[in-house]
């Protein structure tokens, strides 16, 4: 079997520049005349000229009369100026025309009517005073827009005023996807281990439609070369531009790149960007063709860059905002390539600061859940904590400024609590960012959140949180919100196929334990309970995995990957797995005193309290809802 080694990687700038230079021009030539009503987001081909002026004629621009400007000169408090209908002045209203023998209005306020078709006046107006003159807003002949823009709400208002009617803008391009893998299937299928659902074609072909282009998706074609050629072809006559999804690395059966080889030309195989290094760029029959890698993550990534800019080329790059925010945590990254990391970000104070998601090239839910993407350069080796950076924003900034930024414990009311609030349409999110509950209170120490959850137990007192607040808030002056109680215990399967019953149940010969990241408040649990009876933690199989959530605990049970783990019975209950329970704990709020007041925190006060959102954690089932309470503490020491 031969494989598809590829050699070096190019930089990305040089492939943004082959892009540009190889496929822009041919692509933008053909170009079609359209209604001017139909025209939003496409893109001029020629400068756009007003054919009429707006206004078109002189309008009145308030209520009142029309006049000389003239015959009011002298007007004061005490001159009246006495006017007669029709000889001096008509009445008009806003948007009226003004008659050629009047060249101002004077606002019906400063009208006095004195009957018998006569007004006085102490008020005088000068020459175009509250007139709206012709061509004042678009004079006949002004350009109103310039070749290659693309086109906006408000600028098919400016066309219509300036009187186009119909433009010339380029076609639109239609977008061949083409999914490819044996193992593929469409959503809804049957599964079976090893089968993939296709989900990119489907985000591709949303991305496309977002962009103003056609997009063309194609069912998922077998690894067999004849069909792939096949598939190939026919897309490439069928569209402007083919994408050939996954099979692009140096796999047995990836033929992607010798089929493009085969049929054209091959510019680029591997660029120097985490994700989507393996990308192809080609070329068949004049149209270009990519290869876009298969793990989802890399497919955006390499689709946003290498794709889209072909149906925008001149907005791709601006429509990124980017905003400066703090690391809250050092990131890492390889000299050997750019990497574009995805970020949480949130408000904080005065400072916006980020957080790095989930890594992975398979990790959807980590574009879900990105606020912007960071790149670090290809010559970096990454950033410290605490160091101010550039993030390229993907959703809107308002948005993320009015989340309320919790960092901390990971429990599922946290969710349910962001969907509670999202409901009430106040424009208020919880934007969590899961680090355990130590990592909750170095933030606050930081002033980088708002909240902190936490449930630590204290190993010498036996008491929650208490001892962890007074060891690393020194000097600090927090509130503590209490009053959730949850279970925590084992998970097991149904049945209880190995009968765990308690702790020294883990330290069977063939019981396999699925444990927590240390930090985490869990994890902190049962170290305690191991210590105080005595026991040895390394004599448990599994006691070195490291999970960071209560659901990928719940889903190791249930996948039969281990046979047990400690986690919080809402997620045992809400998973179908079978729960016994080893300890009641206290899960509180830190809040630092400076944000006590601010709206985004007096709002979660006033939603976690609410009685519907607790009787929804009570049908959930696990939590003990006691009477909440708040406590203020300045913590003593430096
Ligand atoms: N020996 C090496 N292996 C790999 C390398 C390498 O340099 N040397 N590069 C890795 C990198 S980086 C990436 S990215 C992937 C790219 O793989 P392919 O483009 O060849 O894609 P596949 O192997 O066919 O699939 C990978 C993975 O992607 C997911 N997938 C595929 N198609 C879809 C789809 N339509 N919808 C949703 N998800 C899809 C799926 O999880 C596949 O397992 O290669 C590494 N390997
Ligand atoms: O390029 Mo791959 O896309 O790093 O995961």
């Amino acid at each position: 079997m031969k494989r598809n080694v590829y050699l070096d990687t190019v930089d990305l700038e040089e492939a943004e520049k082959i892009l540009r230079s190889q496929f822009i021009k041919p692509l933008y030539e053909e170009s079609e005349v359209i209604s001017v009503f139909n025209c939003l987001g496409r893109i001029t081909k020629e400068p756009i000229f007003a054919t009429i002026s707006n206004p078109h004629y002189n309008a009145s621009a308030m209520d009142g009369i029309a006049l000389k400007a003239e015959s009011t000169y002298g007007a004061h408090e005490r001159n009246e100026v006495i006017l007669c209908e029709g000889a001096d002045f008509m009445y008009v209203d806003t948007g009226d025309y003004i008659d050629q023998r009047f060249n101002a209005v004077l606002m019906i306020e400063d009208v006095i009517p004195k009957g018998e078709g006569q007004i006085g006046t102490i008020k005088s107006v000068y020459p175009w005073e509250n007139v709206r003159v012709v061509g004042e807003d678009i004079a006949c002949g002004d350009m109103i827009l310039t070749s290659n823009y693309r086109i906006t709400p408000v600028d098919i208002g400016a066309l219509i005023s300036g009187g186009v009617l119909e433009l010339e803008v380029y076609k639109l391009k239609t977008v061949g996807i083409i999914p490819t893998g044996t193992e593929i299937v469409n959503p809804g299928e049957s599964l079976k281990p090893g089968v993939i659902i296709d989900s990119n074609s489907r985000v591709f072909e949303s991305m496309v439609k977002e962009t103003n282009g056609i997009p063309n998706r194609y069912d998922p074609v077998p690894d067999e070369i004849d069909k792939l050629r096949k598939a190939i072809l026919k897309s490439v006559e069928e569209n402007d531009i083919t994408v050939i999804n996954a099979g692009s690395s140096a796999g047995s059966e990836d033929y992607t790149v010798s089929l493009i080889r085969e049929l054209g030309d091959v510019y680029i195989h591997g660029i120097a960007i985490k994700p989507g290094k393996p990308t192809i760029i080609g070329k068949i029959a004049g149209k270009p063709v990519i290869g876009i890698p298969g793990y989802p993550v890399s497919a955006y990534i390499a689709f946003k860059t290498f794709v889209l800019p072909l149906l925008n080329p001149n907005l791709a790059k601006k429509e990124d905002v980017k905003i400066e925010v703090t690391l809250s945590k050092r990131i890492v990254s390889a000299l050997k390539h750019e990497e574009i990391v995805r970020m949480k970000v949130g408000k904080v104070g005065e400072k916006r600061i980020a957080t790095p998601l989930n890594r992975g090239a398979g990790a959807t839910m980590s574009l879900v859940n990105a606020d912007g993407l960071l790149r670090i350069p290809k010559a970096s080796e990454g950033y410290e904590a605490g160091a101010i950076v550039e993030v390229e924003l993907l959703k809107p900034v308002d948005l993320i400024d009015r989340s309320l930024v919790s960092i901390g414990s990971h429990d599922i009311l946290m969710d349910y609590l962001n969907d509670f609030m999202s409901k009430a349409r106040d424009g208020y999110t919880v934007s969590s960012a899961h680090v355990g509950s130590l990592g909750g209170i170095m933030a606050v120490r930081k002033g980088e959140t708002h909240i902190a959850p936490t449930h630590l137990l204290d190993e010498e007192t036996g008491l929650y949180n208490m001892g962890f607040i007074n060891k690393y808030l020194k000097g600090e002056k927090i509130h503590l919100l209490k009053g959730i109680k949850r279970w925590q215990g084992f998970y097991v399967n149904k049945g209880n196929p190995k009968n765990i019953k308690e702790i020294k149940d883990l330290f069977d010969k063939d019981v396999l334990f699925a444990n927590r990241q240390r930090g985490s408040g869990t994890r902190v649990l049962l170290d305690y309970i191991l210590k105080k009876e005595k026991y040895e933690s390394r004599l448990i199989n599994g006691y070195d995995t490291e999970l960071t959530t209560h659901t990928s605990v719940a889903l190791s049970v249930l996948s039969g990957n281990s046979d047990v783990g400690l986690g919080i019975q809402s997620v045992a209950n809400l998973m179908g797995l079978e729960f016994i329970p080893v300890a009641l704990e206290d899960y509180d709020f830190i809040i630092p005193h400076e944000y006590i007041n601010d709206p985004r925190v007096q709002y979660f006060l006033e939603k976690i309290q609410n009685t519907e959102f607790i009787n929804h954690l009570k049908s959930i089932g696990g939590y003990e809802l006691e009477g909440f309470h708040m406590s203020t503490i300045e913590v003593g020491g430096t």
